[in-house]
């Protein structure tokens, strides 16, 4: 496994238990979906990943190596996480930003190549290049996040809701991008609200409820037989392809 996240606790201070005993892995490969109702700890689940949450108790690792409570051994690690914020730099361009998601790389002469790679990716960004990162709309700041993020060549790819939001016709170019990554062989794990698009797309799925519990993991046909995930999810089963 690439991620594996074992029995985690994680709280707020001293009250807020966001995430009690939640484990789930991740394989070489694999696109994973993590998805559940608002509320439900996904969000602190990917802090926590990233190290920004201490991990009260339980254990994360990449590729066998403890990550928890130190962001720079997650990214050190190989974990590029697009936030469900973006975190781009609005007063950059296009341009500047991209240049900026290579900044740490060593093997600088691979830089112009790898840009140009996400460029055909994400043709707007060329369209753009020249543009203030606060002038683009929504859908279009989503793309430059993920472009920024591929720049790392991550070992795994950590997507925090990156459809919120959005208009349908740039919904699917999202869905359709983490496809084709999938394809290419990246390591993906994708938080969404979406549950029947990230059934559909996902190797497996991982459904969780508050506070940070898993209610079922499988593929979308696993979990469309699962009463309690599909009440929870509130999709028919019919939707992921399971007739009865
Ligand atoms: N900074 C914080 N301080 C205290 N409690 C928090 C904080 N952030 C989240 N929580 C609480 O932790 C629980 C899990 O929230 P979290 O944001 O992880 O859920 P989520 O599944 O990502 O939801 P959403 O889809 O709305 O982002 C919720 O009860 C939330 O109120």
């Amino acid at each position: 496994m690439v991620l594996r996240i074992e029995d985690v606790h994680l709280q707020y201070g001293s009250s807020v238990r966001a995430v009690q005993g939640c484990s789930l892995d991740v394989g070489e490969g694999e696109l994973v979906s993590l998805i559940g109702q608002n509320g439900a700890g996904k969000s602190t689940l990917v802090k926590a990943i990233m190290g920004e949450v201490p991990v009260a108790s339980g254990s994360i690792t990449v590729d066998g190596a403890s990550v928890a409570s130190k962001s720079y051994s997650t990214i050190r690690a190989g974990v590029s996480h697009v936030p469900e914020s973006r975190g781009i730099f609005a007063s950059l361009t296009v341009g500047e930003n991209l240049r900026l998601g290579a900044v740490t790389r060593k093997d600088k002469a691979q830089v112009a190549a790898d840009i140009e790679r996400e460029l055909e990716r994400f043709p707007i960004l060329r369209t753009y290049w020249n543009r203030g990162a606060s002038l683009l709309s929504g859908g279009e700041q989503q793309q430059l996040a993920i472009a920024r993020a591929l720049l790392l060549n991550p070992r795994i790819l950590l997507l925090d809701e990156p459809t919120l939001g959005l208009a349908p016709i740039v919904v699917d170019l999202i869905f359709d991008v983490v496809v084709a990554l999938r394809e290419q062989g990246m390591t993906i794990l994708l938080v969404e609200q979406n549950a029947v698009r990230s059934l559909e797309v996902s190797d497996r799925s991982y459904v969780l409820q508050a506070p940070g519990k898993v209610l079922g993991s499988g593929t979308a046909a696993e979990l469309g037989r699962m009463p309690a995930v599909v009440e929870y999810l509130g999709f028919s089963p019919a939707e992921v392809g399971v007739t009865r």
